[in-house]
């Protein structure tokens, strides 16, 4: 029988800090399964998921290199929740089930999930437990807009499609706040990760029961 895997669910709203989070925890040897890394390989050139998009929003939703002008398919959905809803019931899942391979093929003492819509889309049900970065929605917008040169009113229509700070607060298992300086995520990690060790211990010592 295949080992059961002990896995963390990593979410928090846009530019939180989960990518962040996460490459800490890959620095004690923690495999990462990155939901935003495979939502852009399900879209690659040439896949099935770039094809039904095109076919539903025309060529002009492509780059001159035939691959998914972003920008344009963001400009698309953001704004117009019919839109999201059809991509996301198309791309959702072909995620979930190449995170799950992935999820098979760690070796590592547990496995991160980094998931941004963790929640929203009930992937918490995948989890054995949930880790929540945190910062205020002021903060939120002023790293999304500095990070990807995007306007206020842009970033406020993404925050709009997530859930809201206090419903993702109320759903965590941790919490990890990143509203201050890097150096104060170090030791925050380093106290989970110990506890997810034992977590993982604990739980393959019931399955050998
Ligand atoms: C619309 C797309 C092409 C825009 O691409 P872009 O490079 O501008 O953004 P990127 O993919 O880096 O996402 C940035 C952040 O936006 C938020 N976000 C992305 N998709 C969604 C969505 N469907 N609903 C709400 N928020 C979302 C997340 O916080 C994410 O971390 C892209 O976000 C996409 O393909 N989205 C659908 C797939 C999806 O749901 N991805 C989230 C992983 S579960
Ligand atoms: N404590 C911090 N202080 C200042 N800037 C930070 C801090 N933590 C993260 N950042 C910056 O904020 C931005 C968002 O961080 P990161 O990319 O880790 O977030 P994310 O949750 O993965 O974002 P997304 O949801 O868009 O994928 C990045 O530019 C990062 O360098």
């Amino acid at each position: 029988m295949m080992a059961k895997k002990y896995i963390v669910g990593l979410t928090g709203g846009i530019a939180s800090g989960k990518t962040t989070v996460a490459n800490l925890f890959a620095q004690y040897g923690i495999d990462l399964v990155d939901a935003d890394v495979i939502a852009r390989e399900v879209v690659s050139i040439g896949s099935d998921g770039l094809n039904a998009i095109k076919q539903h929003f025309g060529q002009g939703i492509l780059l001159a290199d035939n691959s998914l002008d972003r920008a344009a398919l963001r400009a698309k959905v953001f704004n117009n929740p019919e839109q999201r809803l059809w991509l996301n019931n198309l791309l959702h899942p072909m995620i979930r089930h190449r995170m799950l391979d992935q999820v098979q093929a760690s070796t590592s003492a547990y496995v991160i999930m980094v998931v941004p819509l963790l929640f929203e889309n009930h992937l918490d049900s995948l989890v054995d437990t949930t880790l929540v970065v945190d910062i205020a929605p002021e903060l939120q917008v002023s790293r999304t807009m500095q990070r990807d040169g995007v306007s206020k009113e842009q970033v406020e229509h993404i925050l709009a499609s997530q859930m809201t700070r206090e419903q993702r607060l109320a759903l965590a298992d941790n919490i990890i706040d990143n509203q201050g300086e890097h150096e104060q995520l170090r030791s925050q990690v380093f106290r989970l990760h110990q506890q997810y060790l034992q977590q993982a211990t604990d739980l393959e010592t019931n399955v050998n029961d």
